[in-house]
């Protein structure tokens, strides 16, 4: 099955062989290698390693997982059965903890069940999984919904900017979030092009959002995460575009690492800064951006480059300038000299 977005499924369930089948993102751009997924722990270590990331589709491939698992679980033994799944939604919840989507979507299908108690456990797990099925609908009409309204912000021939991956790769739908805008805006016969940041450490802008841009003859220019600024100060750039993790009751958006940056320089450039992302990243229960559980990675990413072989793509363009200038304003009390500081205008021997 096709994403629509010129790739396969990001993810697909397959009940026949209970398989869940993902595209392994770590591969990606050099190598499109989809990857069966066929235990619980599959689907832990998948979500945990980033095979399968962004915030809706660690939701869907985690539904998904407590599905796969419940067909695995031999018994007519109700509350074994329930001791097992309860073991397991815990599990999958551990395995990042800052996108809402995650433990959002293992709790809606555990309460599928809660509400299935009374009911022979085969058919419990063909109700949950309709109800997972259901998850993969709901994402995709919250990207069109997103897409239209983005879309509606943007005219033929504008530049936006975006930051890390949340396009069809990020959610297991059609259109992403913080790139549906520009699928949509296509369909409506504008042509956007997108500067994408390329995301360190993980690299999700290079490695995921320009490969996904241009094998949809998406216009777009990877630049290095430190480009941003220059990018914004001398680009006519219209508005940048990023998805969420978990959005708090005051409006507080956790996302990708670099986006607070993003959002400090492109207050101080004027340009509008928009967040995409579907209801169910909204999380009430937390008040501020300050409660959000922030997952501290492996530093062994900011260390070891992701590959060897050089990840250039075809139809991406690439900026890579050397330098950039910061204006004076900008510096505190002049600059440091040997002789003390030194402001425009006064002599510097
Ligand atoms: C619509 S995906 C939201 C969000 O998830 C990504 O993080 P990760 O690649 O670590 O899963 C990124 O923050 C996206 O903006």
């Amino acid at each position: 099955m096709n994403s629509g977005a010129g790739l396969p499924a990001v993810i697909d369930y397959d009940r026949e062989n209970n398989t869940i089948t993902i595209i392994d993102q770590t591969r990606l751009p050099m190598d499109l290698v989809l990857k069966d997924l066929k235990t619980i722990d599959d689907v832990y270590l998948a979500i945990k390693n980033l095979e399968v990331r962004g915030a809706p589709a660690i939701g869907l491939v985690a539904a998904y997982g407590l599905v796969l698992y419940a067909h695995t679980i031999r018994t007519d033994d109700r509350l074994f059965f329930w001791g097992q799944m309860r073991g397991a939604a815990t599990y999958l919840k551990s395995a990042r903890p800052t996108a809402v989507n995650l433990s959002r979507d293992v709790d809606m299908v555990m309460s599928a069940f809660q509400r299935l108690a009374g009911a022979p456990v085969d058919k419990i797990i063909n109700d949950i999984e309709f109800c997972t099925g259901l998850l993969k609908s709901a994402i995709k009409a919250a990207e069109e919904a997103i897409g239209r309204t983005g879309a509606s912000l943007l005219e033929d021939g504008d530049l936006v900017m975006t930051h890390c991956n949340a396009g069809v790769l990020a959610t297991g739908g059609a259109k992403g979030t913080a790139l549906a805008p520009i699928y949509r805006a296509r369909e409506e016969g504008k042509t956007v092009s997108v500067i994408a940041c390329e995301t360190r450490p993980v690299l999700q802008g290079m490695r995921l959002t320009a490969f996904e841009l241009a094998k949809n003859q998406v216009p777009v220019r990877l630049i290095t995460d430190s480009m941003a600024g220059i990018c914004m100060k001398t680009e006519p750039i219209k508005g940048i575009f990023v998805g969420a993790d978990r959005i708090t009751a005051n409006g507080d958006v956790a996302n990708k690492i670099g986006t607070y940056s993003l959002a400090v320089l492109a207050q101080a450039h004027g340009i509008p800064f928009y967040v995409c992302a579907p209801t169910s990243t909204i999380d009430l229960s937390l008040e501020t951006g300050s409660l959000i559980p922030i997952e501290e990675r492996d530093p062994g990413e900011l260390t070891q480059l992701w590959f060897e072989e050089n990840m250039q793509v075809p139809d991406v363009t690439y900026y890579n300038p050397a330098f950039d200038v910061t204006p004076y304003e900008l510096v505190t009390g002049g600059i440091i000299t040997e002789h003390g500081f030194w402001k425009p205008g006064a002599s510097h021997g």
